[in-house]
């Protein structure tokens, strides 16, 4: 997974000032942060319709869109996708009764 997600990362990295009329990353990254921010709601939305519908072939294209609609918005906004495993890992080695502690400020 994380293999694919770099390689994703390298391709919208790559597209950055290519012809919107030749890649769909380019045109999204084009129109900015509101508009990558808004596509990111409309497939969070897809793929809870997908989930409820009980349809778990709908459910696995609408997360990747999903997937890849939250990797352009993080490539708009400057944030390596490394970045945020390094926060899952981070969360991987605190207990659950000490992660939610420190998030209540507790
Ligand atoms: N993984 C994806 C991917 N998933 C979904 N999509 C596109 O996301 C769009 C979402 O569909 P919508 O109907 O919601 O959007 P739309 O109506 O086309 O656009 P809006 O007017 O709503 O903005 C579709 O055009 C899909 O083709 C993707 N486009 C690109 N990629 C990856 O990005 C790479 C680079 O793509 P290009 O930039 O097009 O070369 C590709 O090789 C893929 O690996």
């Amino acid at each position: 997974m994380t293999d694919t997600l770099l390689r994703l990362e390298k391709t919208i990295a790559a597209r950055r000032g290519a012809d919107p009329s030749m890649s769909y990353v380019a045109s999204l990254l084009a129109k900015g942060t509101k508009k990558a921010a808004q596509k990111l709601g409309e497939e969070a939305t897809e793929t809870i319709i997908a989930a409820l519908a009980e349809d778990a072939q709908a459910l696995r294209g609408e997360a990747a869109d999903l997937l890849f609609h939250l990797m352009v918005l993080l490539a708009d906004r400057g944030v390596p996708i490394a970045d945020v495993l390094a926060e899952l890992d981070r969360r991987e080695g605190v207990s659950g009764h000490a992660e939610k502690a420190s998030r209540s400020g507790d």
